[in-house]
This record gives C-alpha cells, structure tokens and sequence, in this order.
C-alpha cells in the first residue's frame, strides 16, 4: 500500500484508540455496512482534504482495510464567499466524486453578514455553519464519524498561534484528535501526523488535481499570517524543525493534561455538590496538601462544568479563590458566584435569583 496511505491508516487506528478510551458510546463490534457505520469526509476541495479522500477511499477498497467498515459519503459546504469561484469549486467536486462513484452532499449556505465584519468573526461564523451542516448531513446518513484533513502544519500553526496569544498547558495541545460531537458521532482528524509536503506529494503520485482557494494567502486573517509569515521566519531563523517540535509539545501537553485531568477527578470524588446543583464543598485541609496547580485546576472544571458563568475563569478568580483555601472569609466573583471559607470547608456556591440584589 502507498505510504502516504498507510500513514492515514495509521492515524486513523490512532482516533479509534483514543475513542476506546475515552469510554466511547459507539458498540465494539461496528454494526453492519449501511446501519449507522459510514464516514462522512468533509471536503472543501483542497490539497488536503482531497489527498483525506483519496486515502481513504483507496484504503476502503484495499484488502487490507479492517477498520473503515461502513460507506464513504463526501460533504462540502459552499459558504458563496467567493462569487463564481466557490461555486465552481462545487461544481469540480462533484464531478469528482461521480467519477469516483462516490454519493457528494453538497449545500450552498451564503453567510447573511449585517455589517462589515472582521474577518475573524467572518471565519467563525463560517466554522459554525460548516459544523451544524457537517453534523446534520452525517445524522442523515448515519454516519458515526466526521473526517477532516488537518496535518500536523495546521496543528504547528494552531499550537503557535495559541502559544503568542497566550495559553494554559490545556492550550498547548493545538487541535485534537478526536471530539464527540453529538450521541454516536465523533469528528476524527486522521491527518494529524502527515505533512503538507506529504500530502502534496501523495497528490502527485496519484495525479489528484484540487482546487486553490485564493483567501489561504489573505494576509488578514491570522491564521494565514502564521502559515506564510512566523512560521517561515521561524523555520529559517531559528529551527528548521520547527513543525515537528510543535507537534512534540503539542503531543506532550495531551500527555500531561490526561494526567492532571485524572488527579483532578481524583480530588473532586472527595468534595460534594448538593442536589441543587448550586453549592460545591471542598475539604481546605484536602486542598493544601496538594499542589496549587492542581487545586486551580479543580476550581476550573467546577467553573466549566457547572457551567454558571459565560465568563472565563481568570487568572485572577484562580488566585483569590487558592488564597481563600488558607486564609480569609469570603469573595465574590463574577455572575454572582460567592466563594466561602467556614472552618475546614470551602463552600463555592452560585447564589439563587432572589438574592442577588
Ligand atoms: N467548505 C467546506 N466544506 C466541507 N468541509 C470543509 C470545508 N472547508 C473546510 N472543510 C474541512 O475542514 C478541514 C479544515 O478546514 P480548513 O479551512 O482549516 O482547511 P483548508 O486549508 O481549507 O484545508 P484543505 O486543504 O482541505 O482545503 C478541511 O481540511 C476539510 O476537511
């Protein structure tokens, strides 16, 4: 089997380990061909995601595929941004995909822009369309899993990006490789450990044509300043392996962050949170005998989980909230969640409507 192909399938098994452990809901045994096991490939038509589809379209038709069990469907969101050329890129995938005998869902989403948007917001929005059209059209199918192409460039470039715009050891994982998007369907990036020279080679070797969207060289969006100005300064400057040593301390805070999830988890089985929902306690004698990073850590999934606040847990919040632990009698923090120290409890509580006056 071609290299390149062989690397998708490994990337691949790499997704489906990390779903197993995950405690995955999908069953061991996948179910037969056609009832709920096909993979939608999300396919804008470029470099990438076309070397994502034909690596796994000719690993489906290989004798050596064991894991890619149900039908292959093809998804492209024209999100119209670019007049006549994003509607021939349609028509072009389409077209490809006949050849292929391949079923390609295609649906044209123009984005209503009010007003003049920055061109960030013009990109989330855009993302935001593309999932919830991913989402429905793989439901449709019964699909159980979402493919997209992003390579280990993208991960280099989204591990920079957070890294100059500040991040936690959480940020430092870049782009994961799995995530459960609804009940029984992960997104599945089995790309991550290829190259884009890898990709482009493999297109050649294969004489796979694609598709050049002209907007991956505005210079206006951030992403495309770190593809086509930091990271090449940084490689000529600095390390030529710049890529791979991202990726190196992109897998490593997965690795670390696994293990502090687990102590986390750990710590909080001995705290409580009453029946309301709106009241935790923590044992402060608990607490001092562990590391301070790891007590942040439990105020963070409390903060995330219960979902109280639309704000971000800050630095800030973090730090009074561990002082209170040793010392002192009570703070307030934003959307009215009180923290209280009484004796050895620490009671971390989101306070009723009727007593927020
Ligand atoms: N319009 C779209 N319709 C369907 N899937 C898309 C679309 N745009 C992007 N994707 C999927 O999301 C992935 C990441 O998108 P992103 O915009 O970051 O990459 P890209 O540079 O456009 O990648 P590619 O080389 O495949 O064009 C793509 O590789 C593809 O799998």
């Amino acid at each position: 089997m071609n290299e390149f192909v062989s690397a998708v399938q490994l990337g691949w098994r790499a997704c489906e380990q990390r779903m197993a452990a995950e405690n995955s809901p999908l069953p061991d045994i996948s179910p037969p061909a056609g009832q709920g096991s096909g993979t939608l490939i999300a396919v804008s038509g470029g470099a990438d995601s076309m070397a994502l589809l034909r690596a796994l379209l000719e690993w489906n038709l290989s004798a050596e595929n064991d894991c890619l069990t149900g039908p292959l469907v093809i998804a492209h969101l024209n999100h119209g941004l670019r007049g006549a050329d994003s509607d021939a890129d349609a028509d072009w995938l389409e077209e490809t995909c006949q050849a292929f005998s391949l079923p390609c869902v295609i649906e044209k989403q123009e984005l209503m822009i009010q007003q003049e948007g920055t061109s960030e917001g013009l990109e989330e929005l855009s993302r935001k369309a593309r999932y919830e059209f991913l989402i429905r059209t793989a439901q449709k199918y019964q699909c159980t899993r979402i493919a997209v192409a992003h390579t280990r460039d993208d991960q280099a470039e989204t591990v920079l990006h957070h890294i100059v715009r500040g991040t936690g050891i959480a940020g430092l994982r870049g782009i994961p490789r799995i995530r459960l998007l609804a009940e029984n369907l992960y997104l599945v990036r089995p790309l991550l450990d290829c190259s884009r020279e890898e990709v482009v080679q493999y297109l050649k070797q294969c004489g796979q044509t694609f598709r050049t969207d002209a907007s991956n060289a505005d210079p206006r969006f951030t992403r495309n300043r770190i593809r086509h100005q930091l990271l090449p300064l940084l490689k000529a400057e600095f390390n030529p392996a710049v890529v791979q040593a991202l990726q190196r301390l992109s897998q490593q805070a997965e690795e670390v962050t696994a293990v502090i999830s687990e102590d986390v988890a750990r710590i909080l089985q001995r705290a409580t949170l009453d029946q309301n929902r709106d009241t935790w306690r923590l044992d402060c004698d608990q607490l001092v005998e562990v590391p301070d990073y790891l007590v942040k850590q439990c105020f963070l999934k409390i903060w995330q989980e219960m979902h109280w606040s639309r704000k971000r847990m800050g630095f800030d919040h973090w730090q009074r909230l561990l002082e209170l632990t040793r010392d002192g009698q009570k703070i307030h923090l934003p959307d009215q969640i009180e923290a209280e120290r009484r004796e050895r409890l620490l009671i971390l509580r989101k306070l009723p409507a009727r007593e927020r006056a």
